[in-house]
């Protein structure tokens, strides 16, 4: 591989490393998304994840019905409130996933080198032979040798709780297979996934639909996660089920790539996603060990320079029950930070772990200290190049924002934004120092009432690295007049300077659309 591609400032000075890191304001550029539940579902909690740098909760409908869900959404916004921290909220569907029916929740042993039968009648008790499963296809979608992976709900592999099966005999509508390692499988919900198999289930299923129709468009969620997307028409076929949703047609949708076919599809998938989750879960069990670093570089360089949010999961898994990540934890979320990745996506440790709030706190330090070392210089010289010559006006105007920013060394870009298309293109560029986007409302109908657009734009930004947004009063008018122009960037600044980011004499740099043009403007305060 070519040196550059060692996205690292170098050279380090040893003692450098131990100099302490400067508190700032925000903890991290890049995002952390937290899964919300048993653990983190009080006001007071989810206050205290907010705090420590989460800015997007995942409700994960795998898991927990719509009432407890509901429940800890109405503790988020009481958090949101109390905290004045913005927050986003990301629905993630069940989709095609396999499960094990064990309707007693009795533990189940499994021993080592004995066989153990699936099967689809769910009216079987799930006993040390026998495991009921939610499909019927299993027999038809698998052959003799293949592996069968089963863990308890967000597994982090670390339990005694996970078994691989090895696939020894179809039987009708009955799988049969070896163990290969002994293990007990205790706790409600227990999920299996079969390396490299198509399971033929649709990717939105009956029950995601209605949760969505239900849940999802009661709460006007602001980003759909996808699970086990396949293919682009996955994303096509759950965006026409959301436009037809009401305010749910601005809902985006982040496509999580679980498995290999996924995988293969990458590029017509990531042109139809808003976003990609890397869900190293699932594919760390599809793809051998020693290509799961492989995949999670490639597909976060496209995100890139795609311009859309990549964002890594299964990061500190080992935190879920201690108060700090393994070496190996935490070198991996320093490498996805200095890989691209947008946003940092927990599990199990925010949803049943003993330390949600550590978990994020020391996530977001991670992710500050490789921002520092991140070498913008190199990537953005290859964002400049991958786009290639003539530049559309707006990119061209973006990536020069940035680079002005860090020649005059500027506190941070201020960036107008409707849509939020520009502010993404400016957070494409990765600028080293923090992005406050204006979000302007615009005054839209559909012929039977008329809203502001702008909150589900503001929220969704909030996954994306480097973006902090504010949503601009909607009574100052959109089309930027002379005494708007002056009062909206006031606001702006001074919320840069109430959050500290902003202090007298810094250099600012604006970027706003006045008319057809894009401009950038450098502004020197006096105080
Ligand atoms: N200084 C400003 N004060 C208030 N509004 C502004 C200012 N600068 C730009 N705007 C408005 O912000 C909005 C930005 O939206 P737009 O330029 O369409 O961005 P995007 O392409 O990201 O949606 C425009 O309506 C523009 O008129
Ligand atoms: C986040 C993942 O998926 P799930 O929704 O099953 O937690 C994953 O597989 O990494
Ligand atoms: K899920
Ligand atoms: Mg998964």
């Amino acid at each position: 591989m070519h040196s550059t591609n060692l996205l690292l400032e170098e050279p380090i000075r040893m003692a450098s490393i131990l100099e302490p890191s400067k508190p700032t304001f925000f903890p991290a550029m890049t995002k952390i998304v937290g899964t919300l539940g048993p653990k983190s579902r009080s006001v007071e909690i989810i206050s205290c994840c907010l705090k420590a740098g989460m800015s997007v909760a995942r409700f994960d409908f795998s898991w927990g019905d719509a009432e407890f869900h509901q429940e800890t959404l109405e503790n988020l916004k009481a958090a949101i409130k109390s905290s004045k921290k913005l927050c986003a909220v990301m629905l993630d569907t069940g989709g095609p996933e396999l499960q094990v029916v064990n309707k007693s929740e009795n533990p189940i042993s499994l021993q080592a080198d004995s066989l153990v039968v699936l099967t689809p009648d769910q009216d079987k008790e799930a006993t040390s032979n026998l495991l009921p499963i939610n499909f019927s296809g299993l027999s038809k979608s698998v052959k003799n040798g293949d592996t069968i992976f089963i863990g308890q709900y967000l597994f982090t592999g670390s339990e005694t709780t996970s078994v691989w099966l090895e696939v020894t005999e179809v039987k009708g509508e009955d799988v049969i297979c070896l163990i290969k390692n002994s293990a007990t499988l205790a706790g409600p919900l227990y999920t299996l996934h079969v390396s490299q198999i198509r399971i033929d289930l649709p990717t939105l299923t009956d029950k995601d639909k209605k949760v969505i129709s239900t849940w999802a468009f009661r709460n006007k969620i602001d980003i759909l996660s996808l699970s086990y997307t396949r293919h682009a028409e996955d994303v096509r076929h759950a965006r026409e089920f959301l436009s037809k949703l009401g305010d749910l047609n601005q809902t985006q949708i982040f496509a999580k790539i679980e498995n290999v076919e996924g995988m293969a599809n990458f590029d017509e998938i990531l042109r139809e996603a808003d976003g990609i989750i890397l869900s190293r879960g699932n594919l760390g069990i599809d793809l051998p060990p020693e290509k799961v670093f492989l995949f999670q570089k490639a597909a976060v360089h496209k995100c890139n320079m795609a311009g859309k949010p990549a964002v890594v999961t299964r990061v500190v898994d080992s935190m879920t029950d201690n108060l700090r990540p393994t070496r190996a934890e935490a070198t991996d979320v320093a490498n996805a930070v200095l890989d691209g990745s947008d946003a940092i996506l927990l599990g199990a440790e925010t949803l049943r772990g003993l330390y949600p709030v550590e978990t994020i706190s020391i996530v977001g330090k991670i992710c500050a200290e490789a921002e520092k070392v991140y070498n913008q210089d190199v990537y953005f010289k290859r964002a400049v190049k991958y786009v290639g010559e003539p530049m559309t006006h707006l990119e061209s105007i973006a990536s020069s924002a940035v680079r002005a920013a860090i020649k005059v060394k500027a506190s941070v870009i201020i960036c107008f934004t409707s849509s939020g298309r520009a502010a993404r293109l400016i957070a494409k560029y990765r600028p080293p120092m923090p992005v406050l986007s204006v979000v302007i409302p615009r005054l839209k109908t559909n012929q039977l009432r008329w809203t502001f657009s702008g909150a589900f734009q503001a929220r969704q930004s909030l996954i994306v690295r480097g973006l902090f947004p504010i949503l601009a009063d909607p009574r100052h008018p959109a089309e930027s007049t002379n005494a708007t122009d002056e009062s909206v960037l006031k606001v702006a600044l001074d919320h840069g300077k109430t959050a500290g980011v902003i202090k007298p004499h810094d250099r600012v740099v604006v970027f706003q659309k006045v008319g057809d043009s894009s401009v950038v403007k450098i502004i020197e305060l006096e105080n």
